[in-house]
């Protein structure tokens, strides 16, 4: 398998002062480069494309056409060929940048493309030659993974592909809200305002932003998460050419290294793309040696990926789960129901003791069972607190699925999230 790389860090072309104007203005930019742009605090940036042709994260612009873009959202808009955008509102930071590591995410893609025709091309009773690729991209925190994935999804989907997109991340929640392990096919390059679609999405509600809380539970649902997309591959031969993207969450030292490893392993992913990290990709390259099948290929980080600190990724969660109920234009009206605490019961999974010390064997400790089901009091503890609602009939059938669902249902876990 051939990529090509790029070498060089990003070079800034020119570069604005924060902008103090909301007056409109236009940029040129020239072939292969992209300006680079921080929305300000509190106002929406318009912004569109005047001539030419320019993508956000792989999806084209629309000519002429005016985007608003919400406060604090960070982007890019690259061009291939040349073009000239217009913009009109305030914006955090802008600035243009010619060396961008483009080239080698598109050479990628390009090496996805021809695993999918080949995948096509074979006969659908051969497992492994009608796989699609299953690309599982991997990083330290702030080293552009989500952006990588929508890329690739975008550039796939824009070729007719279906590829089934998987968000590992717990901590942001590109899908559906944070604290969440999610997957859905994209059939259409990703909206560069509203994200990804949540028309269909698989959902396993985790109930924290970092597995570090029960790993054993992270582990649970993301082979849950595996079975039922293997049970969809299995009868559906596009989705299974088309293949998967995999974002991770960017905790890749100890614990999460050993997490990133169970879901190459669980998920069959046969392509590693390791962002700006030397020492990552080579520990990859030489547990995954044995497995000829897995490629493991480093590619450069963005410049223009932005750096996000612990309270800006906290006030990120909390605009993105308020965006859930409330929708991203403040558009939709959660429903509330009114029910008796009598009739509901909230289940915590983990945390309890499995069994009490009298029914161990003498000098034994009780273990906390982490998929254990523990049930919790209704009281002001769970002011604040975001819960899932399941369809299990029985409380044991919350994490594990319960076999005579259809495959694409979702499966919610009933757990509380801390933000
Ligand atoms: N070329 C670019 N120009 C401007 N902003 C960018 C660019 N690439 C990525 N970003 C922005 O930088 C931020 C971080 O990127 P991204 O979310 O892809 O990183 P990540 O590695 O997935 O982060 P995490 O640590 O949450 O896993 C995002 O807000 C993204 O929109």
């Amino acid at each position: 398998m051939a990529y090509s790389g790029m070498a060089g860090a990003p070079g800034l072309v020119g570069m604005s002062t924060p902008a103090t104007s909301t007056t409109t203005r236009q940029v040129k930019l020239d072939k292969e480069s992209e300006l680079r742009i921080e929305v300000g605090m509190e106002i929406p940036l318009r912004l569109r494309l005047l001539t030419g042709t320019a993508e956000i994260f792989g999806t084209e612009l629309p000519p002429e056409i005016w985007l608003s873009f919400p406060p604090r959202h960070k982007f890019a808009v690259f061009t291939w060929y040349g073009a000239t955008i217009e913009m009109d509102g305030i914006t955090e930071t802008d600035y243009t940048a010619d060396e961008t590591p483009m080239v080698s995410y598109v050479n990628v893609h390009a090496v996805l493309e021809g695993r999918r025709n080949h995948a096509k091309a074979s006969s659908s009773t051969d497992p492994d030659s009608s796989q699609g690729p299953r690309v599982i991209v991997v990083g330290p925190t702030d080293s552009g993974k989500s952006t990588l994935s929508k890329m690739l999804l975008s550039w796939a989907a824009k070729q007719g592909w279906k590829p089934t997109f998987v968000d590992l991340d717990i901590g942001q929640g590109s899908i559906t809200i944070p604290g969440c392990i999610a997957a859905t096919p994209i059939e259409m390059p990703i909206d560069p305002v509203e994200g990804i679609p949540l028309e269909m999405p698989l959902v396993y509600f985790f109930g924290h932003t970092t597995p570090s809380l029960n790993v054993d539970l992270y582990k649970v649902l993301v082979k849950e998460l595996s079975q039922i997309l293997e049970r969809q591959f299995a009868g559906n031969a596009e989705s299974r050419a088309a293949g998967m993207v995999i974002n991770t969450m960017g905790w890749i030292e100890g614990v999460g290294y050993e997490l990133l490893l169970h879901a190459i392993d669980t998920l069959n992913a046969n392509v590693v793309l390791v962002l700006g990290q030397e020492k990552l990709c080579s520990m990859l390259k030489d547990v995954l040696k044995n497995k000829p099948n897995v490629d493991v290929v480093k590619l450069q980080k963005s410049g223009g990926v932005v750096s996000r600190n612990t309270k800006f990724r906290q006030k990120t969660r909390s605009y993105r789960i308020r965006e859930y109920f409330y929708g991203l234009a403040n558009d939709l009206s959660p429903h509330s129901n009114i029910a008796n605490f009598s009739d509901l019961f909230v289940y915590k999974i983990g945390g309890g003791p499995q069994a009490p010390r009298s029914a161990l064997p003498i000098g034994a400790e009780p273990a906390a069972d982490p998929t254990r089901l523990v049930l919790v009091n209704i009281n002001r503890d769970l002011l604040h607190l975001v819960l899932a609602v399941s369809f299990a009939k029985e409380p044991d059938q919350i994490i594990s699925r319960f076999p005579d669902l259809p495959p694409s249902s979702a499966v919610r876990l009933i757990e509380d999230l801390t933000h």
